[in-house]
């Protein structure tokens, strides 16, 4: 099927989760709202989605006490063109997630042909050629996010700190988002996971409690997420980096 036929047919949402505290980052603003070259994370995070021509409605996920801010002062300065709702998160990440699917089923016309894409607040550097492929992947069979294989030699250490073993890192890879599902599915594993008392750090992980199928497509090593304090330094690099690259027409790197 082309992509203007999906596009007439399936409804595509990005549901963006930023409702968390932000301990590890040890900064006295919440991460998402931290400014990285002039602009704060979360707004980066949500242009690179409002931009892509495949989503037609964004949710936008932030701690209850920070909608106000969110709404009138924060995002008042920037204009978006894809329609964006905004609403409170929960406790743990799968509370904030449930939220936002609760207002995805809101807005959607059928769950069955509607696929959310569901994504770090704090991951800016998403690029458009990844949304595309885990788009393109839950399409095929429902669910699919992005993975990073592992480059490093992997180890299992006691709490003491010494070696047990070294694992087999064949098969194994880092789990990033945009997660992308159809919602139906989504929405049954994540209802799964309420009932059973689950507790995942993914999406993905909540599908393979309720043995459903995801697919993995290839991450992009510039979607990092913003979790420690070096991070930013690294996010300043590929800021800078991605100029550097635009001024020589070389940006597609990025994607
Ligand atoms: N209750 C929560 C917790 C996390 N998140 C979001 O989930 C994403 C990934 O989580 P993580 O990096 O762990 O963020 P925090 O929970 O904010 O960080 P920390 O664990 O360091 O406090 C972030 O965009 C975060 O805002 C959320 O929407 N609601
Ligand atoms: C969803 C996620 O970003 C995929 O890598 C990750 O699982 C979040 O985990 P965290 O423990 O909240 O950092």
């Amino acid at each position: 099927m082309s992509d203007t036929e999906n596009k007439e047919k399936f409804k595509n949402i990005a549901i963006i989760v930023a409702g968390g505290k932000g301990l590890r980052m040890q900064s006295s603003v919440k991460k998402q709202f931290i400014d990285l070259d002039g602009i704060p994370v979360i707004v980066r995070t949500l242009a690179a989605f409002d931009m892509h021509c495949r989503v037609d409605e964004i949710i936008l996920v932030v701690p209850e006490q920070d909608l106000d801010f969110t709404r009138n002062d924060l995002l008042h300065r920037f204009s978006f063109s894809t329609p964006l709702h905004i609403i409170k998160g929960g406790v743990t990440r799968q509370d904030s997630v449930g939220n936002g699917l609760d207002k995805a089923l809101k807005i959607c016309i059928r769950p069955e042909i509607t696929f959310v894409l569901i994504h770090d607040g704090v991951r800016p550097f998403v690029g458009e050629n990844l949304v595309d492929r885990c788009l393109d992947g839950a399409l095929k069979n429902g669910a699919c996010i992005p993975v990073l294989g592992i480059f490093d030699t992997v180890k299992r250490a006691d709490k003491n700190g010494k070696i047990i073993c070294t694992l087999d890192r064949d098969g194994l890879f880092r789990a990033q988002t945009p997660q992308v599902f159809r919602l139906d599915l989504i929405v049954k594993a994540a209802s799964y996971a309420r009932n059973t008392d689950f507790l995942g750090t993914d999406e993905a992980s909540i599908c393979e409690h309720a043995k459903l199928p995801v697919d993995i497509v290839d991450g992009g090593p510039f979607n990092i997420k913003l979790t420690s304090p070096q991070d930013l330094i690294f996010a300043g690099l590929i800021i800078q980096a991605k100029k550097e690259a635009e001024i020589v027409g070389n940006s597609g790197f990025f994607n």
